[in-house]
């Protein structure tokens, strides 16, 4: 029973690794809807005016996530809420909330985080965080073609964008609700190449065992998670 949470910026891989990792450890994988999210095109039209409301539909998607996640306890959510402030914060601070806001969104969160605490399970099992560079990052973005997250759409998303990398460090180092681990996503294509794929599953897998979450002994063929021809 293990409850795995995934983290990384835009177009990392989350949801892959997810379907990819739920299939192969053979718990449930828990997705973030991005394309029926009816906030997310509004954001990025028009970020100044619809941050708050972004980061509060988040807030009570991902907070709705969490609780069905650790009490059902054995599965993989492609993102958490232990991520929403990083992205609040950064918005924040290139002023895209007031006080007033910032003084809610953390009250909210708190709350939300105490109420997290006072569940039998409190916490997830493991972080995998994958970490990609701006290029790989870009390329995704460019490859999945969502209309509103492209350059062309928006010049000063370059900006947004490396800034968003720059958060991801300091928040990895800080965060605590479990053990946790980087995959680089830069190195390892675990969405389209079969040795890489392995060699992910392996290290997480050996991060569970290391911290003891699976039985030294479970091993599980990678035939299941086969790349289709
Ligand atoms: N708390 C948040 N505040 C602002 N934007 C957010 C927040 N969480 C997610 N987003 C935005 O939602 C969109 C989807 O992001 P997310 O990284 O969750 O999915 P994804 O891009 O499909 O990831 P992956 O390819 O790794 O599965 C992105 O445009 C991202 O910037």
């Amino acid at each position: 029973m293990t409850v795995i949470v995934l983290s990384g910026p835009i177009g990392a891989g989350k949801s892959s690794l997810t379907s990819i990792l739920s299939k192969y450890l053979d718990t449930k994988p828990f997705y973030e809807s991005v394309d029926d999210n009816p906030v997310l095109p509004l954001f990025y039209a028009d970020p100044e005016k619809y941050t708050f409301l972004l980061q509060a539909y988040f807030l009570n998607t991902r907070f709705r996530s969490i609780k069905r996640a650790l009490a059902q306890g054995n599965n993989v959510l492609d993102r958490s809420i232990y991520e929403d402030a990083l992205f609040f914060q950064m918005n924040a601070d290139i002023g895209r909330a007031t006080q007033e806001e910032v003084d809610t969104y953390y009250e909210l969160l708190n709350n939300m985080m105490s109420e997290i605490n006072r569940m039998p399970k409190k916490s997830p099992d493991l972080l995998v965080h994958i970490h990609v560079s701006y290029d790989t990052m870009i390329k995704r973005i460019q490859k999945r073609g969502r209309p509103y997250e492209q350059l062309s759409y928006d010049a000063t998303l370059e900006d947004y964008y490396k800034r968003l990398l720059r958060y991801y460090k300091p928040w990895y180092e800080k965060y605590d609700y479990s053990d946790k681990m980087v995959i680089d996503g830069d190195k390892y294509d675990f969405m389209t190449n079969e040795a890489d794929r392995e060699i992910v599953l392996k290290m997480i897998v050996d991060k569970l065992k290391a911290c003891g979450k699976l039985p030294l002994d479970w091993n599980e063929s990678v035939s299941k998670v086969k790349i289709e021809a």
